[in-house]
């Protein structure tokens, strides 16, 4: 998929007519009627996902971390030096990062996409490069990203989805990792859900009280100068972030291929709503993996009309929160697909 408008053109809403069938091949199922609570409704949304009932199992989840620094780290809305993001992107291909760890733990694959770091990372089998730019510029003066650079990150990021189902993967986790992201990502949640930036920007990796209000007038500052244009691919350019774009391609191009797509955080939750705003219909293939501590994935998900699966207290990212939902997703499907009817009994 080479464009854009062809990646959003692909893009075909679920069918409900499967999610019905799910519902009452449930009810025959022995079991009480309803008895697996949200199970069920997981359940029905992967088969009008996937337009077949039972839906196909999760054998092959994959987790896409994308990688980015940010211009607007120079106003100090995060504690940490940039080169962190750099490190930690070394630490994935390590395998030693929580993501990794949760990973393993789940039997889930990791790919990296380096959509745009200051201090690129030596060449690792698991790590793609987007080669677009070292970093967003910063959005509190300038638009972070020009549309054709925006737009080079979302194709970068819906290529290594691509590559990853083509490699047999049937479920994409969305992870996120730069230093600074949690700022873009509330200017994009303030911007696309209407909320104001006081509601929804938090303390990310973890700020004092006088960080977050220099974070909060950071966030408002980048809405003030973008203006009142909310075209979806201008937004995202102007105030989101290398990675946020990436993400937002790898959700587009998961769900042309019939792929549930896993929310985590903050900043997932923030390149999906970018994501929904380019293609409405890719909102019936995202599942809320867990509820972030950070107020503006909260913001985000009921803009989405997404109930998490799990909270957990998390405000990490990379992944970890979706990661953790793996299990549950896969289980629902499992039960859809393996549990014996009522009238099988004794049998
Ligand atoms: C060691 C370390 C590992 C991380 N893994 C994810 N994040 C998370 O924290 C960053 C965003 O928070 P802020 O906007 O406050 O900088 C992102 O990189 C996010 O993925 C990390 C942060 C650190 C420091
Ligand atoms: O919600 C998240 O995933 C998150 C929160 C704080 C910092 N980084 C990520």
């Amino acid at each position: 998929m080479n464009d854009l408008a062809t990646l959003v053109e692909a893009v075909e809403p679920i069918e409900d007519r499967f999610a019905l069938m799910a519902v009452q091949r449930h009810h025959g199922l022995a079991k009480p009627q309803g008895s697996l609570g949200r199970l069920e409704t997981l359940a029905a949304q992967l088969a009008a996902i996937a337009r077949v009932c039972p839906p196909p199992a999760v054998d092959n989840p994959g987790l896409i971390i994308a990688a980015g620094d940010h211009g607007v780290h120079a106003q100090g809305v995060s504690p940490w030096p940039q080169e962190i993001t750099t490190l930690m992107v070394e630490s994935f291909c390590a395998g030693r990062a929580s993501a990794n760890a949760i990973a393993a733990a789940c039997g889930i694959r990791v790919a990296v996409l380096d959509a745009g770091i200051a201090k690129p990372p030596a060449d690792h089998p698991v790590i793609r490069s987007a080669a677009i730019m070292n970093g967003t510029r910063d959005l509190r003066i300038e638009p972070a990203m020009t549309v054709d650079e925006c737009t080079a990150a979302i194709l970068a990021g819906a290529s290594l989805a691509d590559h990853m189902i083509d490699t047999g993967a049937d479920l994409i986790a969305l992870g996120d990792m730069g230093i600074a992201n949690t700022t873009p990502s509330a200017a994009l949640i303030a911007a696309f859900t209407g909320q104001s930036p006081e509601l929804v920007t938090g303390r990310g990796t973890g700020i004092d009280d006088r960080t977050l209000d220099l974070k909060k007038t950071v966030v408002a500052d980048a809405l003030a100068r973008h203006g009142e244009d909310r075209d979806p691919l201008r937004t995202l350019a102007s105030i989101g972030g290398l990675e946020h774009a990436a993400l937002a391609g790898v959700a587009l191009a998961a769900a042309a291929r019939r792929v549930p797509v896993l929310l985590d955080g903050v900043n997932t939750v923030a390149a999906a709503l970018a994501a929904a705003a380019l293609c409405p219909d890719v909102l019936g293939h995202l599942i809320a993996g867990h509820r972030s501590v950070e107020p503006g994935a909260s913001a985000g998900l009921a803009h989405l009309g997404l109930e998490p699966i799990l909270d957990l207290e998390l405000r990490l990212g990379e992944g970890t929160g979706a990661l953790l939902a793996v299990p549950i997703i896969r289980s629902a499907a499992a039960v859809l697909r393996e549990v014996a009817g009522l009238d099988e009994l004794g049998t």
